[in-house]
């Protein structure tokens, strides 16, 4: 399993709108340079060959920093990478991922707003679960709602890293962490950014609420 140390932190995922016309290499490179320990390759098409020339480079980029790349959704691409992977409820069994990927993976579940969800996750191998959303999100706005007493709880019951997810913003971050997440995951609130500058300079922040909780 992994080292604890590397899941607490900015989790960055990209997202393949904010990210189009060139972006998606110097800005996560910037989130990287900021800070992020981990970072998240979202992308909803079916181009295989672009999916893969694009996780091919963040992983080098990932390798560089220090950082570890998580495939959304699509073990396969996860197994062919040898990196991380996060599924949903609707994506496939945690079980299944684990027993394909190893023991060394980070593979991560969405538990919404549920306990009992994050208990099933971790009987199944999970590295961590994520909870959320816990604001309003531009990227997912229908995400079932959580709460900052979920997240105590859950940290109180469940023996894994907590990641926290949805319209998190460097205004409303520090309690989530106070309360219990290990990691906060941001996609809007990072990258959608004039410029790369901006968006180290933004991940930089992020990251720096960790050291101070
Ligand atoms: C860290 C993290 N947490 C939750 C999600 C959401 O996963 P899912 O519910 O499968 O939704 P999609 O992201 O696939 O639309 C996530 N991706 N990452
Ligand atoms: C993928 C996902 N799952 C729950 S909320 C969310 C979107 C997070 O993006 P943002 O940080 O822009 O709200
Ligand atoms: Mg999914």
């Amino acid at each position: 399993m992994a080292a604890p140390g590397k899941l607490r932190g900015l989790y960055a995922i990209t997202d393949s709108e904010l990210l189009a016309g060139g972006k998606l290499l110097p800005y996560v490179e910037a989130a990287l340079a900021g800070g992020a320990r981990l970072l998240q390759y979202r992308d909803k098409s079916t181009d295989e060959a672009r999916r893969l020339r694009e996780a091919e480079g963040l992983r080098t980029l990932c390798e560089h920093y220090g950082a570890t790349l998580i495939i959304n959704d699509d073990a396969e691409l996860a197994a062919r990478l040898s990196v991380g992977l996060h599924l949903g409820q609707e994506d496939g069994s945690l079980a299944a991922a684990r027993a394909l990927l190893g023991r060394q993976a980070i593979i991560g579940g969405t538990c919404h707003a549920q306990l009992a969800l994050a208990e099933q996750a971790a009987r199944e191998g999970a590295s961590y679960v994520a909870f959320g959303r816990f604001f309003n999100s531009r990227t997912k706005p229908g995400a079932p709602a959580a709460t900052l007493d979920l997240l105590e709880t859950a940290k109180a019951r469940v023996a894994l890293p907590i990641v926290a997810i949805g319209g998190v913003d460097l205004h409303n971050a520090a309690p989530l962490i106070e309360r219990g997440a290990s990691m906060i995951a941001v996609i809007h609130a990072l990258f959608a950014a004039d410029s790369a500058t901006e968006v180290e300079r933004r991940a930089r922040a992020f990251s720096a609420l960790f050291e101070s909780n």
